[in-house]
């Protein structure tokens, strides 16, 4: 019996089906792939062209985003700093879950500090947990400006915009990068596909 934040008297139960059996059913390793970086960095991009290729590879994914997460299980929560670090603590929990479950999680959201991906790092067993950073330049992101959120930022009409008047610590030991390559981005299959082969050479994609 123990207390865990603020619930007292409580207990661990155990359940009779493990990951590893769920994990052989599935033939993959449960992980999670966390996706960060600044707004139209192409976070949700790589998360989609991801899915599909594993999905198309008789894989079992599924795609935590920061955006559609707002909308249901994080609706409570803004962008001030405590609130992003309440978003990236329960979507490490869920993600954590899903990972347990056998699937391959594929977490897209900014997540702007260092100490709140680390933590989620940590929630992992064994290490599962791939980070991958879109590295972008805020040019090219402000560019492409898709939702007009960044015209709205330098028109001081969004205040705490990440990139502009808001932090993004990049990693620094993260499993994976993606970058421009003389100046161009790799191509939305390229970018997964760098991803799968990550996921292959590390035995993800196979329970054994
Ligand atoms: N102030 C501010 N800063 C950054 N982003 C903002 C802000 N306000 C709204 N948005 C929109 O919210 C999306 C980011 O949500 P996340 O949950 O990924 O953010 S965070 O990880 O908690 O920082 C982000 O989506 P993406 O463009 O897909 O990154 C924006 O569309
Ligand atoms: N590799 C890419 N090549 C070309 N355009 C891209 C690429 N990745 C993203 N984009 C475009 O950039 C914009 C932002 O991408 P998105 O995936 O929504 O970024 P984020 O989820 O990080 O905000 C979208 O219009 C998308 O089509």
């Amino acid at each position: 019996m123990s207390t865990v934040g603020n619930a007292t008297n409580i207990f661990w139960q155990e359940l009779p089906v493990g990951k590893l059996e769920r994990q052989k059913l599935l033939n993959q390793k449960g992980c999670v792939v966390w996706i960060t970086g600044l707004s139209g960095s192409g976070k949700s991009t790589l998360a989609s062209s991801l899915s599909r290729e594993l999905y198309t590879r008789g894989k079992l994914s599924y795609v935590l985003d920061g955006d559609n997460l707002r909308h249901g299980l994080n609706k409570d929560l803004g962008f001030k700093a405590e609130d992003r670090t309440e978003n990236i603590r329960r979507v490490g929990e869920v993600a954590k879950l899903f990972a347990d479950a056998g699937l391959i999680c594929i977490a897209s959201l900014i997540s702007p500090y260092r100490k709140d991906r680390d933590a989620c790092r940590e929630m992992l067993p064994d290490n599962n947990f791939i980070e991958v950073y879109m590295n972008m330049p805020l040019e090219l992101c402000e560019e492409r400006d898709a939702k007009g959120l960044y015209k709205l930022a330098r028109a001081g009409k969004i205040k705490g915009f990440t990139g502009i008047d808001d932090p993004y610590e990049p990693p620094l030991n993260c499993e994976m990068e993606i970058n421009e390559k003389d100046g161009v981005c790799p191509t939305p299959g390229d970018m997964a596909g760098e991803v799968v082969s990550y996921l292959e050479e590390k035995g993800y994609l196979h329970d054994q």
